[in-house]
């Protein structure tokens, strides 16, 4: 469906020059079902809001291989979606597409008859009137889900899709990601269970801030590349001063390279190693 890989050129994005996403590169094939996995803050949300574009990248570049950002979908964590907003699941449905397409883009918006049945596909039949405030957790990720099936995008970014959702409401939707990635679509999710992640995904880019790996998921959650994202999040200087080293592979000695760091111009990023 998609025809071209998303590439990552030497990606970093910072937040206050502080590098949440540090020199990575490689790229999602299309058509590939990847699970994006590691420890908490590693940069795996920064990475998704980077490539959907709502983060600037400060180093390196992001290519969409010809796709425009309409054809992303994007899913973010629950915890940053505001469900207080007084409307109904059917036009949170109708809205979410309405919304990523934008007021261009968007001729029509979907039909209440197109909502209901996504709805339907996502086993939320009758739930049309309520209002998004008060569904459970577990049937608002539904109602996303049916959003995205809505969007027909091309490329589908999710962001701990499961988190909080019970056995069988994830069952339920991991059958649609199933299903995407039979369409040819290309998805790229951020999970937490390695379980899920070693069953369900054949790609996996395993993210301490530095990438650790990214391949076959067998050959990336290796447990001495689980190690070393462990590692690596446990070695982290939150308060250091932006970024002035550029590892390119694990377990080479920065010693010399932060010692060649400092006292230069930390907004120099590359040094010669
Ligand atoms: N808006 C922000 N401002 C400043 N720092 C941020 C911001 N968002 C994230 N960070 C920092 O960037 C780093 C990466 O965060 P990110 O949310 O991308 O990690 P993650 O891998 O998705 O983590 P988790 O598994 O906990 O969701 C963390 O150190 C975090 O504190």
């Amino acid at each position: 469906m998609s025809n071209a890989a998303i590439q990552l050129q030497d990606v970093t994005v910072t937040y206050d020059r502080h590098p949440a996403v540090h020199h990575v590169s490689g790229s999602f094939a299309p058509g590939s079902l990847t699970a994006v996995a590691g420890p908490n803050g590693a940069g795996k949300s920064t990475m998704l809001k980077a490539i959907m574009g709502e983060l600037p990248v400060s180093e390196g570049s992001i290519d969409l291989g010809g796709l425009k950002r309409r054809d992303f979908g994007y899913l973010p964590q629950a915890a940053e979606i505001d469900r207080t907003f007084p409307i109904s699941v059917a036009e949170t449905v109708m809205l979410g597409a309405w919304c990523r397409f934008g007021a261009f883009a968007a001729i029509r918006g979907p039909s209440l008859q197109q909502a209901r049945r996504a709805l339907a596909a996502v086993g939320l039949e009758g739930f049309e009137r309520r209002p998004v405030g008060t569904l459970s957790a577990g049937q608002f990720q539904r109602v996303l889900f049916a959003r995205l099936l809505l969007q027909d995008a091309r490329v589908i970014l999710l962001d701990e899709p499961f988190t909080a959702i019970d056995e069988r409401t994830t069952r339920d939707l991991m059958l649609i990601v199933r299903r995407w990635h039979a369409d040819g679509r290309t998805v790229i999710a951020v999970l937490h269970d390695f379980e899920q992640v070693r069953t369900h995904f054949p790609q996996t880019l395993l993210l301490a801030r530095h990438k650790i790996g990214w391949g076959p998921t067998a050959e990336t959650m290796t447990s001495e590349n689980l190690l070393k994202a462990r590692a690596m999040a446990e070695k982290w200087d939150e308060t250091a001063d932006a970024c002035h080293v550029h590892l390119d592979a694990l377990g080479e000695s920065r010693d010399s390279e932060l010692a060649s760091a400092n006292g230069h111009d930390h907004h120099h990023h590359h040094h010669a190693h």
